[in-house]
């Protein structure tokens, strides 16, 4: 883990300047080690990390989300939230993660203000094009890269829009995203990207602190 340390903490947005790896998760019911597996995989590296699970309603997202933000307050890491801005206001996350067919930015802006980190999910040219002048937009993602059981469904553009994205060099922090893993970031990093979000590649790792720690290290050399 590089994550660097200072006596004055940085702000958010100096936080996501830094940010390489970005995990998404659940909350690792069936597993029963949610306390253990944040500490490994942000011991490990992963500088932001977001509960994503589709089907919880938000009392019990909250309450998983408490566990969530006092990781993140030991490691100096930044906590997301996927979709609700009514639950990213309650749980005072750092991040709210908005897709194509989520809030849109100007309605979540209006309502969350403007400390809170907003990212966006991107899946084609023009959207990646849009994303990098939206304004309220503070960071976005590109893919899927590979078709991925995470979001089925989901058509993957793959690394042509990572491709596409770097060409254009944006201002803003930008992640690929989809079906990454240890096996193919070098093609991820060879068409551009130089951040990532994951989510089996660490959830299903045997080793997940392992698998974490050796992403991150990747990412951040290849910075
Ligand atoms: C960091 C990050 N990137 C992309 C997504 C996907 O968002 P979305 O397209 O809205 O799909 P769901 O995750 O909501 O199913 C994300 N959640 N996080
Ligand atoms: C949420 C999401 N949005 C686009 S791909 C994806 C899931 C990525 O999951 P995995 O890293 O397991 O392929
Ligand atoms: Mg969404």
């Amino acid at each position: 883990m590089s994550r660097t340390h200072s006596s004055t903490p940085a702000t958010a947005r100096e936080r996501l300047a830094e940010a390489r790896l970005y995990l998404c998760t659940g909350a690792r019911k069936e597993q029963g080690d949610l306390p253990e597996f944040l500490d490994a995989v942000l011991a490990g590296g992963v500088d932001i990390v977001q509960l994503r699970d589709k089907d919880m309603e938000a009392g019990e997202e909250l309450e998983h989300l408490a566990v969530f933000a006092e990781a993140c307050r030991r490691h100096g890491a930044l906590l997301a939230v996927n979709d609700r801005a009514d639950v990213a206001h309650a749980a005072a996350s750092d991040v709210l993660h908005l897709g194509q067919g989520d809030l849109p930015v100007p309605a979540a802006r209006a309502l969350l203000g403007d400390d809170i980190l907003i990212g966006r999910s991107t899946h084609a040219p023009a959207e990646a094009d849009a994303a990098m002048t939206e304004p309220g937009v503070d960071y976005f993602c590109t893919g899927p890269c590979w078709p991925t059981p995470t979001k089925p469904g989901r058509f993957a553009p793959g690394l042509d829009l990572v491709r596409h994205t770097a060409k254009s060099a944006p201002s803003r922090p930008w992640f690929a995203i989809g079906g990454i893993d240890a096996e193919n970031l070098d093609e991820v990093l060879d068409a551009g990207a130089r951040r990532a979000v994951v989510v089996r590649a660490i959830t299903e790792a045997e080793d997940p602190g392992a698998a974490a720690a050796s992403l991150a290290g990747r990412l951040r050399e290849a910075a």
